[in-house]
């Protein structure tokens, strides 16, 4: 089955003063239909960038990037139409002029011919699978809640049918009740119309709830990759273990939990071999001068460390 997205290699390399900065650095991931694939990381580890790239935000500096088959820099429009993004913050993504309605229609209105009275009866429907009504339709962003705000951002990015919708931190702004209300809208509207979505966040619990597959992404690079539950359970990355270790009350957090100091170092001069390994309580002189590439763990499982099989059993 020909995968939703798809990225060979994928770098965003920017030029700043201080020297070239490597937001993504080779990132190589698919996602098949109706699969979610959770991107999971520290705020800086380049997952917006990333995000942003497969959108048509951000120009890729090389690598290939595919959605349904097709590679976006061939039709722009058939991009925008392709990929829809839900972003952290609605307030700052609708515009606080126009009624909920027009919001929602405007993607309608943009790319389809059909007239008033059609386009009313799709924005309405759109609304309801939302768990929006008639009444909402009618109201400025404004005068709605946060997560209402953010079915009204969910409804408008469904307008088109996209083939993949890329929700990057979605949730985050949100309090945990209302987080949880539009995880399940989420997960229903996969379950009825068969959608495929990149999750990003830096709250693994959420990224678990939701995802198929998790992967796990530091300094630009995917650093575990696989199942869900696998990722969570065996967490055979130090920064895997980290971020579940971050998270309040968490019993799946193991007894020799890595805790992290510090925030993540530029990614202009990165550290060598290893990127993670200035954080890493387990780094060994061969971690400063190879870097791990994705090892295969079994059961759908990769690791870039060089001593994940050791460090599982630790
Ligand atoms: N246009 C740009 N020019 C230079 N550096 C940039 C640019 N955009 C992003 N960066 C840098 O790239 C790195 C990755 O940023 P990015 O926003 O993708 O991370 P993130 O994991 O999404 O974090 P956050 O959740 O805080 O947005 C950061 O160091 C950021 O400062």
């Amino acid at each position: 089955m020909t995968p939703v997205l798809k990225t060979q290699d994928l770098k965003v390399h920017h030029n700043t003063a201080r020297g070239q900065l490597k937001a993504v650095d080779g990132i190589s991931l698919s996602v098949a239909p109706g699969e979610t694939l959770g991107l999971v990381g520290e705020s800086g580890c380049g997952k917006s960038t990333l995000a942003r790239c497969i959108v048509g935000i951000n120009t890729p500096t090389s690598g290939t990037l595919e959605v349904a088959g097709v590679s976006p820099e061939k039709s722009r429009l058939a991009r925008a139409r392709a990929v829809q993004m839900v972003f952290q913050d609605p307030s700052g993504a609708l515009n606080p002029r126009l009624t909920v309605e027009r919001i929602i229609g405007e993607p309608l209105q943009i790319h389809q011919r059909a007239g008033r009275e059609a386009r009313k009866a799709q924005v309405l429907d759109l609304a309801r699978k939302v768990g929006l009504s008639d009444y909402h339709l009618e109201r400025l962003p404004h005068e709605l809640s946060g997560g209402q705000r953010q079915r009204v951002s969910i409804a408008r990015a469904l307008a088109l049918n996209p083939a993949l919708l890329v929700c990057d931190e979605a949730v985050s702004a949100l309090d945990v009740s209302v987080q949880a209300q539009v995880l399940n809208l989420l997960l229903g509207l996969q379950r009825d119309l068969g959608l495929t979505y990149l999750f990003i966040s830096h709250d693994l619990s959420v990224v678990r709830y939701i995802s198929h597959r998790i992967a796990v992404m530091y300094l630009g690079r995917i650093v575990e990759i696989g199942p869900a539950e696998e990722v969570w359970h065996r967490k055979m990355h130090p920064y895997t273990r980290a971020l579940v270790a971050a998270i309040p009350d968490e019993s799946a957090r193991r007894t020799d939990a890595v805790l992290l100091d510090g925030d993540v170092p530029s990614p202009v001069n990165p550290p060598s071999g290893c990127t993670f390994r200035t954080r890493c309580p387990f780094a060994q002189a061969r971690c400063s001068t190879e870097v791990p590439e994705l090892r295969d763990q079994g059961a759908g499982l990769s690791v870039a460390c060089h001593f994940a099989e050791t460090l599982y059993t630790v």
